[in-house]
């Protein structure tokens, strides 16, 4: 596997978590986030967002919604000049989720399905790629997965994981990326 994966959360990390955002008009970028992704893209990374959208799963949203949302996300990125490789999402919930959405999917991060289904996809070298959250569960599917690198950013709601995170760094913020490619956090 030859290429290296800048693995992005989406809720927390490429935008304000808003819980179960599936509206155009609530979603708004993160301060910063054009330029780290125009930069890690740069040096070869491929950019692709693993997203729990369990929202789907219990009926606050429809897949149709969250495409119309993705795709629009999509383009907001073309027109900064930035690829998004792929969005993976998963709609399920083990306890939550309504009727063949309740599932405790291996897709569901923590979980590693998408990163591993990616890898397959697009021959990525987990090893070599890094994995971006705003949750411990973000940071788990990237260990489970194999990814040589975790960074857990911090967020609105996630103090509790800041403190007992399993991540390789915390950031205050995704502008701050850069730094771990020297490891001098
Ligand atoms: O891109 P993310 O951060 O994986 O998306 C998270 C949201 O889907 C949703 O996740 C959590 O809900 P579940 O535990 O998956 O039901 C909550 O943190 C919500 O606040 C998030 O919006
Ligand atoms: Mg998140
Ligand atoms: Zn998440």
């Amino acid at each position: 596997m030859k290429n290296k994966a800048l693995f992005l959360d989406r809720d927390g990390v490429i935008n304000k978590e808003k819980n179960y955002l599936f509206k155009i008009s609530e979603f708004e970028f993160i301060d910063g986030v054009f330029d780290i992704l125009r930069y890690f893209e740069s040096i070869g990374y491929l950019l692709i967002i693993v997203t729990n959208q369990s929202g789907i799963g219990r009926g606050y949203y429809t897949v149709k919604d969250f495409l119309i949302l993705s795709n629009w996300m999509l383009q907001q990125f073309k027109e900064e000049g930035i690829n998004i490789t792929k969005v993976y999402y998963s709609p399920f919930h083990p306890h939550f989720g309504i009727n063949n959405y309740k599932k405790d999917s291996f897709c569901r991060k923590p979980g590693p399905g998408m990163l591993i289904k990616a890898s397959s996809e697009f021959g990525v070298n987990l090893g070599d790629s890094i994995m971006v959250g705003d949750k411990e569960s973000d940071i788990e599917a990237g260990l489970n997965a194999g990814v040589g690198t975790t960074v857990l950013v911090r967020s609105g709601n996630n103090i509790g994981d800041i403190r007992g995170t399993r991540a390789n760094f915390i950031l205050p913020s995704i502008k701050e990326l850069k730094t771990v490619l020297t490891g001098r956090v």
